[in-house]
C-alpha cells in the first residue's frame, strides 16, 4: 500500500517550509559527528548550533525552534547540559528528539536514555540494537531506522524504504537524521508528519547521490550536495512509504 492520504505531499510542503522559515535546531551532538551534522542541516537549509556548555546551554535551547539530544559521547558535563536544555524545551514546549547511541553498550547509558525517554520527548530514533533494548516509551514516536525506517505511534506503523546502503558505511547518517526530524519538527507540529518529512527528503537525497558516488567517501559529499539541491518534487516522485495499524 502506498498513500495516506497527502503524507507524502505534506512531506514535500515540508522541506519547502523548512528552506523558507530556517528553523535553528540546537543540537547536544556528540564529538564524532558535530561537523557532519552541522553541515547537513545547514544544507538543509536549517541552521544549527552545538554549544554543550553548561553555562550557555539554556539560553541556546530558549532560542532554538527544536532540540536534539544525542548519546554519542556521554560524560558528565554532556548529561548535566542535556538535563538543564531538555528542562528549557519541556517548559517551553519545544520539539525535542532523543538518539539514544550505543545504549545497548552500557547500562548506565541506558538508564539516562530512559530516564529521558521517561520526561517526554517528541522522538526517540535509533539503530534496531538500540531500539530493540530501550522498550517501550510510551507517548513517543518511536522510530527504527535501517534498511527500512520504522515510525510507530500508538498503533499506528509507517515504514520508509527510501535510502542506499552507503549510508551505513558513513558514521553519522543516523544521527543527522536526527537533526534533520528536529527541523522539521520545527517547521510542522505534527511529529509523525515531520518526521515522515525529515526521513524522506535524507533517503530520497542518498539514493540521487548514491547515483553520481563510486563509495562511501564520494558519497558523503554527494550527499550533503543532494540534501542543498532536493526539490519537494524529488520526494513527491521518489517516496516509497508504506502504512500499517495494529
Ligand atoms: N542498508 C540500508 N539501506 C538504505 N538505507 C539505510 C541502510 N542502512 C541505513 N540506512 C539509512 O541510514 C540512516 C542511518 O541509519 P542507521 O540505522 O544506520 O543509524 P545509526 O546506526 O544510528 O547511524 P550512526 O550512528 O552512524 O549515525 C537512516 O536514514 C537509514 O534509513
Ligand atoms: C562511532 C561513534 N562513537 C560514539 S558516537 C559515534 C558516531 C555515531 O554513532
Ligand atoms: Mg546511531
Amino acid at each position: 500500500m502506498t498513500g495516506e492520504t497527502g503524507f507524502v505531499e505534506n512531506a514535500a510542503a515540508l522541506l519547502a517550509r523548512v528552506r523558507q522559515q530556517r528553523p535553528r535546531v540546537h543540537c547536544l551532538m556528540n564529538t564524532v559527528v558535530q561537523k557532519f551534522v552541522a553541515d547537513g542541516l545547514a544544507a538543509l537549509g536549517a541552521i544549527p548550533s552545538m554549544t554543550s556548555s553548561t553555562e550557555e546551554v539554556e539560553a541556546f535551547a530558549q532560542r532554538a525552534d527544536a532540540l536534539v539530544v544525542n548519546l554519542g559521547t556521554l560524560d558528565e558535563g554532556r548529561r548535566a547540559a542535556i538535563r538543564l536544555a531538555t528542562a528549557v524545551a519541556r517548559s517551553a514546549h519545544k520539539p525535542w528528539i532523543v538518539d539514544p547511541v550505543h545504549c545497548d553498550y552500557s547500562p548506565s547509558r541506558l538508564a539516562f536514555a530512559r530516564e529521558l525517554i521517561a520526561s517526554g520527548p517528541s522522538v526517540l530514533r535509533g539503530n534496531a540494537s538500540e531500539m530493540d533494548i530501550i522498550g517501550e516509551a510510551n507517548g513517543v514516536l518511536k522510530i527504527k531506522t535501517g534498511a527500512v525506517d520504522e515510525l510507530t505511534l500508538d498503533r499506528h506503523t509507517t515504514r520508509i524504504e527510501n535510502g542506499h546502503p552507503f549510508m551505513a558505511q558513513v558514521t553519522g547518517t543516523g544521527c543527522l537524521s536526527g537533526a534533520l526530524i528536529a527541523a522539521f519538527m520545527a517547521v510542522e507540529r505534527d511529529r509523525l508528519r515531520a518526521a515522515t518529512g525529515a526521513l524522506l527528503a535524507s533517503g530520497i537525497a542518498a539514493e540521487i547521490a548514491a547515483q553520481r558516488s563510486s563509495g562511501p567517501g564520494t558519497f558523503e559529499a554527494a550527499f550533503r550536495d543532494a540534501l542543498a539541491a532536493l526539490r519537494p518534487e524529488d520526494i513527491i516522485a521518489n517516496a516509497r512509504i508504506s502504512y500499517a495499524e495494529g
